[in-house]
């Protein structure tokens, strides 16, 4: 896969650990920045990458921010882009079966290295399990036009899936 890595001042160390992560699982990885200890606004390097993931340029995306709660907030305002922080392995694992996250958002303070190696790799290993997520996904992607269209909320609105247990 063709994945672009990028970090803020705080993840810079980090965002070389994931990038040698990804190289030593056979991906091709583009270093965004930033490089050194100088303070930098995470926006500019969650554009970089999202823009790239929106336009098709690159398949998916890892940002690495203090907690990586502002850089999903940034990228996620491109089109096409489902960015979120995860937190271990098993929400790095859900957020791909379920939510076909393209842009991975990690925290520098409170993961470690291993941690978010481990989590990169289940991450990029793990498939959409498409079916009714597919069809939630495409109800978020359509927000992009219709957004406080309340006709348009409406007429998205699909009946409850009979009874049926809680999907893992
Ligand atoms: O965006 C963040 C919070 O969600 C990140 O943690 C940033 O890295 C952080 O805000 C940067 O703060 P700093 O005091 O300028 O290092």
């Amino acid at each position: 896969m063709r994945i672009s890595v990028a970090s803020d001042h705080r993840g810079v160390e980090l965002k070389r650990a994931i990038i040698a992560k990804l190289e030593s699982l056979g991906h091709q990885v583009s270093d965004d920045g930033s490089d050194g200890s100088e303070s930098v606004d995470y926006p500019d390097f969650a554009s970089l990458v999202a823009c790239k993931v929106s336009d098709g340029a690159i398949d998916r995306g890892v940002l690495i921010c203090g907690t990586g709660i502002g850089m999903a907030i940034a990228a996620n305002k491109y089109p096409g882009v489902r960015a979120a922080p995860c937190s271990d392995e098993v929400t790095a694992e859900i957020s791909r079966r379920h939510n076909d996250l393209n842009i991975l958002c990690l925290s520098a303070d409170l993961l470690s290295a291993r941690v978010a190696e481990r989590m990169v790799e289940v991450w990029v290993g793990t498939e959409f399990e498409g079916g009714r997520h597919a069809r939630r996904l495409d109800k978020i992607k359509s927000i992009e036009s219709t957004c406080c269209d309340h006709a348009a909320i409406q007429q998205t609105k699909s009946e409850p899936e009979p009874s049926r247990q809680a999907a893992k």
